[in-house]
């Protein structure tokens, strides 16, 4: 990768950048709702107390002995173990700390609090909402649509509703509704949905893998985008990944699925419909779930191991949502943002889409008078989850 050289790895040692006050702000926020959501015994709280404290005046500490995922996670670690939280890789310290919140709140030691996701109360709070309600009742507009506007239909949905992460509205100890995007049509500043509805007309209908981003309001357009894309027969089969264990605040795990299709399939009307073929796609093996540990790895997608390359060569195509994906598809450097897509993503096995709202500084694939527009704006576009790219290479 000639490139890489000369573009930076992202780090929070610069002061005023976006990583910084992730770590500087977001994380310590977060610390502080996840333990006042719980009623969290005395040692649980001291060990939240403590990670806070680390994560802003210490440094770098491994997991404690005997965690199930110590080796792989000392390796992962054995360049950044004694470091300040501030100078290592940025990907790899965002996904340290949620695995290092799990450590602190019990999450896989036996006991009381194995298994209880820390999240869990914020994205019930989001699945409940009147947002979800509005959301799924449009449905039945979208019904009356002609194919090919109801293909842009389902295909925004997801990528909007990439906008609904829940660790991106934690500010200052408040979450917070991003602002108002405006008009999305504008606010996509690569789209290259032709060339992927192309792709999928021209390909058999084979299997279809969606890289699954956050529970809750994105979850479920990314549900019904499966179901378009099964029902319509652009795929034969799907299968959707998510997380092992709860990660980047609302990043959906198995349980979250459970708890959207149920949502789905609770409400009236088409959306309650498409609820049920989903739950018989389940049920009859059309669609699949899967949660590869690789999934909560600290690493770009071109280090996936063996057996998950081999599973996605085989996809007509991956869907992969979200920032974070994002960032581990380009690699989480400070390219240039007209650097290729194609060329950027060509490690990752099959034909791929991306669909992302930008909420970090990483962006490629960007025309140079949109990107010149984009600069020129004073507007933080790169961060804002304003502004979208729909990219796609065969
Ligand atoms: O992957 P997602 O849910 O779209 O976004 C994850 C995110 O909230 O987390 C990171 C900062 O914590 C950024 O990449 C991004 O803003």
């Amino acid at each position: 990768m000639p490139e890489a050289a000369g573009a930076r790895v992202v780090t929070g040692e610069e002061p005023g950048s976006f990583a910084r006050s992730v770590l500087a702000r977001r994380h310590p926020a977060l610390i502080r709702q996840v333990r006042d959501a719980f009623p969290y015994p005395p040692e649980r709280q001291r060990a939240l107390d403590a990670l806070l404290e680390e994560t802003q005046h210490g440094v770098i500490a491994p997991l404690l002995p005997g965690a199930h995922d110590g080796e792989r996670w000392a390796v992962w670690g054995a360049p950044h173990v004694g470091r300040s939280w501030f100078d290592v890789p940025f990907l790899w310290a965002e996904s340290y700390f949620y695995r290092r919140l799990l450590e602190a709140v019990g999450y896989f030691r036996p006991g009381p609090w194995q298994g209880i996701d820390p999240f869990a109360p914020f994205k019930r709070a989001e699945l409940g909402g009147a947002a979800v309600a509005e959301e799924l009742a449009a449905l039945d507009d979208v019904a009356a649509l002609p194919l090919e506007a109801r293909d842009q239909a389902v295909l925004g949905g997801a990528l909007w509703g990439n906008r609904a992460d829940l660790g991106f509205r934690i500010s200052a100890g408040q979450p917070r509704e991003a602002t108002d995007p405006g008009d999305p049509g504008t606010r996509v500043v690569a789209d290259d949905s032709a060339p992927f509805w192309r792709h999928l007309a021209e390909s058999a209908p084979t299997t279809v893998h969606l890289l699954a981003d956050n529970a809750g309001r994105e979850l479920i357009p990314d549900l019904i985008l499966l179901d378009h894309l099964l029902r319509t027969g652009r795929a034969g089969k799907a299968v959707l990944h998510v997380k092992p264990y709860p990660y980047f605040v609302s990043d959906a795990t198995t349980s979250d699925v459970v708890d959207c299709l149920r949502r789905i399939t609770d409400a009236p009307g088409r959306a309650g419909r498409i609820g049920a073929r989903l739950w018989d796609a389940l049920t009859g093996g059309r669609l699949t779930v899967r949660t590869h540990p690789f999934s909560c790895a600290p690493l770009p997608y071109a280090d996936m191991p063996a057996d998950l390359r081999a599973d996605l060569s085989a996809a007509a195509v991956t869907v992969s949502k979200g920032d974070l994906n994002y960032r581990r598809l380009v690699g989480d450097r400070r390219w240039p943002g007209t650097a290729g897509f194609a060329e950027r993503t060509a490690a990752f096995p099959g034909p791929l889409l991306a669909l992302r709202t930008l909420k970090s500084d990483v962006a490629v694939g960007i025309e140079a008078s949109t990107l010149d527009a984009l600069e020129g704006s004073g507007e933080a576009w790169r961060t804002s989850g304003t502004y979208a790219v729909i990219q796609f290479r065969p």
